[in-house]
């Protein structure tokens, strides 16, 4: 079997992500855009931090069908999203960090306004840290098809870049190639510490 380029960089992730304590129990999923049509996607219900290659099956992005007959993530609707609405996304990647879903539960609004801080620098396309990026935060939801859609419907009227918050759930990011969506993980999650950290300092 040829194995795609990005898969063995996305099993490094996986694992990283695991050490982290970023995907506890079976919390996370991950995925690599093969091409326009086919995506790599975790299967559902594994632990992330200890995947293998066989862990992970192809997925038809537009059908979210995989032929193999198994079950892929849960959360498959919303990496095919993203692959579908972002043709220059290569890879994502959804955690359950501590911080993710504290601060998406404190958060009340639809979107946590990053601002202030030179990691936001970290994230693609950004330059100073006197700029605002707005992370948008969707309120949980067991349906992923209509959850996929309200994102969808956000990404008309709003910037949808990096990130999303599902609130008390976790974050799911992307980038170009695994590298980029690593580096966007890493950074929103220092951000959203920092975030938590001053709220809780701040807090009257
Ligand atoms: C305890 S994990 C609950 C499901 C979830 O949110 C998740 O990220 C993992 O689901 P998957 O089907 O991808 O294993
Ligand atoms: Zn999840």
């Amino acid at each position: 079997m040829t194995v795609h380029p990005q898969l063995n960089a996305l099993l490094e992730a996986c694992h990283w992500i695991g050490i982290k304590g970023w995907a506890p129990a079976t919390g996370g999923n991950m995925s690599i855009r093969e091409d326009d049509r086919w995506c790599w996607l975790s299967e559902s219900g594994k632990d992330k931090g200890s995947l293998t290659h066989a862990d992970f099956l192809q997925v038809e992005i537009a059908t979210n069908q995989a032929p193999s007959g198994r079950r892929p993530s849960a959360e498959t609707g919303l990496h095919t999203l993203i692959y579908r609405l972002f043709p220059a996304a290569g890879a994502v990647l959804h955690v359950h960090t501590a911080n993710a879903t504290v601060l998406s539960r404190i958060e009340k609004s639809n979107e946590l306004v990053l601002h202030g801080y030179e990691m936001q620098k970290s994230l693609r396309g950004q330059s100073s840290h006197l700029d605002s990026v707005a992370i948008p935060v969707f309120d949980n939801d067991q349906d992923i098809d209509g959850l996929a859609r309200r994102i969808e419907h956000y990404g008309t009227e709003r910037p949808l870049s990096y990130g999303f918050l599902l609130r008390g759930h976790g974050l799911t990011c992307w980038g170009r190639d695994v590298a980029e969506a690593r580096r966007h993980l890493e950074g929103l999650e220092f951000l959203f510490e920092c975030e938590l950290r001053l709220r809780q300092l701040e807090k009257p």
